[in-house]
This record gives structure tokens, C-alpha cells and sequence, in this order.
């Protein structure tokens, strides 16, 4: 994190070199010095610095106290001041300069085009922002690796999803917290406020309550829903194992393949991997593999002990995780031990995903793998649904589909993969990175396509 420290420094009893030296001597990395006030003995400077703990952060702040002649008039944040007052804001595509203007993009001749759409209602699309516009709907009931958190503090994450769809994919995205943990209560929400939007992105919404809100919307709504944590997740880890298993010369019909945290990342992710030829699949949660032999609580857990583990392999992910070829962590930091990765098969591949803290650390696997990732900016191969979600809202709303398929998810996951050339492909680099911009193209065309071809693309030219 970046922090900035104004400082007021008087000359006669200090120099800036003396204060730099405390700075770099507790931790920090100085970036930016602005002067704010010049004087004859006294300065006023904005010492901007990066620092990578909250601990670091203090020292700096405790040895500049203890000098003589330097007070610290205030800390701030870039990160904090970077959110002030929000991310994001609505701004109107012409002005209203004049009587007349006024009285065509409000009363009294909106109302003709309220009428045409009264009697046309597919108009929406034409003539409402309908067409472009995605709700980023989440009750904050799984945040990131934070959990559960008010509504109002995840703002600033939904806020980010709707910065992203409008960076990557020139979508323009609402975020919008709902106080509500009911399910039924969720679904109702959700359906009335549809109709202004062209996609629904439900995003870090707790499993199992996750599951029951995307089935019922997807049958009951006509526009595209998307559980961003579940299927973006999904497509997303699906694209790298493929090319992971390239770097392996693995077939993923042979892999030996354990998913750790089956919830909605993790039964996600699962599908897809059986969508995409994986016969060997084995869940793992808190109380260790699921298999035949258990009942659960969880009716998903049934179906996955059901569909999952042809072996019916039981116990913790420390005697699972034996021969495995791919390990995929969604669960929680620092669940694999470097004795579980050692004793995996020949090379291989270990995706840690959980955020913001992932199950085994690069620095600590890496010598005993073949191919890591992490859900994380600060590493090789991120593993992120951000690569996903912009692309495939673009390629959607486009084609306007009514629903997100099978088809169109495993296109998604092969369009990313695709990203990647042979000659480029290497185990540091088989995701591509968050500002490739053939990323966003490549997806789209791929929904589109599927999408025509399994008949759920509407939009006829
Ligand atoms: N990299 C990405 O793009 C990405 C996307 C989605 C989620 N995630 C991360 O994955 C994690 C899970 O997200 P989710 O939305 O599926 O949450 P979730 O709450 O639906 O599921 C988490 C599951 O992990 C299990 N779990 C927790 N601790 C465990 C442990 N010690 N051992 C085994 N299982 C354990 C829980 O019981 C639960 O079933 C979070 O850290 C989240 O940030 C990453
Ligand atoms: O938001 C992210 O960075 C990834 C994902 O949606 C998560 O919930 O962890
Ligand atoms: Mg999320």
C-alpha cells in the first residue's frame, strides 16, 4: 500500500536527507516527494511511500515522532483517497441546453417514446439504456476472503466489478448491495428491478443460498443471469488448467484432479471440469473428501459425492492429495502443506485461489511444482474472474441472449485459453494478464457464437 505523510519540516533543526533515512531504515519505499509550503525555515512536504504492512506503516510513523525539528500533520491513504466519494458516476450522453431539448429528453415528449415501448416493449433495447446496462447485484454474504460484511462495505468491491465492465468491455454496470440474507426475498428484488437492465451479475453471494437464487432467476427471467464467483471463477480456472496441462504434456482425462472449498467457486469450477472431459474429480471441504459413504446436509454436496471421486476416496486432503496431478484451491489460506504438494504426481499443477490469502504461498510450492497459480495481481498465471466476466456481458448483451449455457461458458474458457500461442505458452504464462486486450474480442465472439448456435441469441441483423 502506498501511504502519504505530510510532513512539516523546519530546516534549521533537520534535513530531508536525515528524515528519508528513518523512512527507508523502518521498511518504506519513498516514491514521491511534493512540496506543499516553501519557507524561509519551514516546508511543508507530501512524502508519498509504500510500505507493505500495517506494522511497517506505524514504525515509519513512530521514528519520524521521535525526531527532532519534523511533526507528521496528517497520513492519508492512496487507496483511501482514491475511493473518496465513490468510483463511479452517471453521466448523461448530451446536455440540455434549451426549452426545446428539455422537453424532448423529458415532459412532454418522452412520453412518445414511453408509448412506443408501452407498445412495443423489445424497443427497451433501442431506446433505453437497457441494451448496455448490467446490475452487479450481491447481499455481501461472501466477500472476497472477507465473508460476510454489511451491505454498505461492499460497496467499494462492486463498485470496482462495475469500473472493470466498463474499462474492459465498455458495459456500464450498477452496483447495487441489497440488505437482505432471504432467499425468496433476493429472487423478488432481483426480478422487479430487471427490467432496466440487459444482464444480471450476481456477485459474492454466499452457497448454498447462491445456487437457489441463480436457477430460480435464470428460469424466470428472460435476460442473462451470471453467479460471477461460481461460473466466472469457473471459466477462468477451466482456461488455465488447459493450458497448464499443454505445459505438462497432461491429458485432463487421465489427471488426477482435487478441488479443495466446495462451495460456490469450488462445485463451479467441478462442472466445468467435467464438462471439459475430466473423469477424476475429487471435492474436498472442512471435514475432508466427500464421498458415497455420507449423507450431507448440503443437497449439492450429494449430487458432487454422487458425480465426483470414481474411487470413492476418503479422509483429509493430506492423504487425498496423494498422486494427484492438479490441485484447485478455493477454500482458505494456507490449507496445503509442502509435504501434501510434494507428495503429488510428477509436475504438478497447483492453482491456490482462495483471496486475498491463497492455500499454499508461490514462495513456499514453487520449488515442488511444475505450474502455480493464484487469485492474485502480485504473481505470475492470476487466476482471476475478472479475465472473464467483461467479455462474456459484452458478448450477451450483443447477441442479446436470454441465457448463459453450457456451450457458451466452455467457449469462454477455450476463447481465454487461446489467448496464449504455443510459442508463448510457458509455465509462468498460461493466463493471459488482465490488460491483454485480445482478452475481452476473443470471448465475446466465442459467446456470440455459441450462443447463435445453441439458440439463445435473440438479436437478429
Ligand atoms: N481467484 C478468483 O477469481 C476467485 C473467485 C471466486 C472466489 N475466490 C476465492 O475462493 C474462496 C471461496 O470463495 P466462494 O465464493 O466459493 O466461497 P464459499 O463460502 O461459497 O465456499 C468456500 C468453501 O470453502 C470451504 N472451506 C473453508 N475453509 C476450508 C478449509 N480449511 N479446508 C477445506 N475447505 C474449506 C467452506 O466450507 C466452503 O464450502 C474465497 O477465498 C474467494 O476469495 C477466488
Ligand atoms: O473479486 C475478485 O477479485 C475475485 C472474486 O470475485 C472473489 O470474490 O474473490
Ligand atoms: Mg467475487
Amino acid at each position: 500500500m502506498t501511504i502519504i505523510l505530510r510532513l512539516e519540516i523546519h530546516k534549521k533543526e533537520i534535513t530531508f536527507g536525515e528524515i528519508a533515512t528513518v523512512i527507508s531504515k523502518s521498511g518504506g519505499d519513498m516514491i514521491a516527494i511534493d512540496v506543499i509550503k516553501e519557507g524561509p525555515e519551514m516546508t511543508v512536504r507530501d512524502i508519498s511511500v509504500n510500505v507493505n504492512s500495517d506494522e511497517k506503516q506505524k514504525m515509519i510513523i513512530d521514528s519520524i515522532h521521535n525526531l527532532p525539528g519534523v511533526s507528521v500533520k496528517h497520513v492519508s491513504d492512496r487507496t483511501f483517497l482514491l475511493h473518496l466519494g465513490g468510483k463511479i458516476e452517471v453521466k448523461s450522453k448530451t446536455t440540455i441546453d434549451n426549452r426545446e431539448e428539455l422537453s424532448q429528453v423529458y415532459t412532454p415528449e418522452v412520453a412518445r417514446i414511453c408509448m412506443a415501448i408501452e407498445e412495443n416493449p423489445k424497443l427497451a433495447y433501442n431506446l433505453t439504456i437497457k441494451k448496455n446496462t448490467v446490475a452487479v447485484v450481491s447481499n455481501a454474504t461472501a466477500v472476497l476472503g472477507l465473508g460476510k460484511i454489511s451491505p454498505e462495505a461492499a460497496m467499494p468491491v462492486m463498485e470496482g466489478k462495475a469500473m472493470l465492465f466498463k474499462q474492459f468491455a465498455g458495459v456500464d454496470a450498477y452496483p447495487l448491495c441489497l440488505h437482505s440474507n432471504d432467499t425468496e426475498e433476493m429472487i423478488r428484488i432481483i426480478k422487479a428491478l430487471s427490467p432496466s437492465f440487459g444482464g444480471i451479475n450476481l456477485e459474492d453471494i454466499a452457497s448454498p443460498q447462491c445456487f437457489e437464487i441463480e436457477q430460480r432467476l435464470k428460469k424466470e427471467l428472460d435476460i442473462p443471469v451470471f453467479h460471477d464467483d461460481q461460473h466466472g471463477t469457473a471459466i477462468v480456472a477451466l482456461a488455465g488448467l488447459l493450458n497448464a496441462l499443454k505445459v505438462t504434456k497432461k491429458r485432463i482425462e487421465n489427471c488426477k484432479i482435487v478441488v479443495c472449498g466446495i462451495g460456490a467457486a469450488g462445485i463451479a469450477i467441478t462442472k466445468m471440469l467435467l464438462a471439459g472431459g475430466a473423469k477424476n474429480v475429487i471435492g474436498v471441504d472442512r471435514h475432508g473428501a466427500l464421498n458415497r459413504d455420507e449423507t450431507y446436509d448440503n443437497e449439492m454436496w450429494n449430487w458432487y459425492a454422487s458425480n465426483t471421486n470414481p474411487s470413492n476416496e476418503k479422509g483429509p486432503l493430506s492423504s487425498v492429495i496423494k498422486g494427484a496431478d492438479v490441485f484447485i484451491g478455493v477454500s482458505a489460506p494456507n490449507v496445503l502443506k509442502v509435504e501434501d504438494v510434494k507428495n503429488m504426481a510428477h509436475e504438478p499443477i497447483v492453482f491456490a485461489l482462495a483471496n486475498p490469502n491463497p492455500e499454499i504461498s508461490p514462495e513456499v510450492a514453487k520449488p515442488y511444482v511444475k505450474v502455480m497459480a493464484t487469485g492474485r495481481s502480485d504473481y505470475p498465471n492470476q487466476v482471476n474472474n475478472v479475465l472473464c466476466f467483461p467479455g462474456m456481458f459484452r458478448g450477451v448483451l450483443d447477441c442479446r441472449a436470454s441465457d448463459i449455457n453450457e456451450e457458451m461458458k466452455l467457449a469462454a474458457a477455450e476463447a481465454i485459453a487461446s489467448t496464449i500461442s504455443e510459442e508463448e505458452l510457458n509455465e509462468d504464462y498460461i493466463i493471459p494478464g488482465v490488460f491483454n486486450d485480445q482478452v475481452v474480442p476473443k470471448i465475446r465472439e466465442a459467446v456470440i457464437k455459441a450462443g447463435y448456435e445453441t439458440g439463445v441469441a435473440k438479436k437478429k441483423d
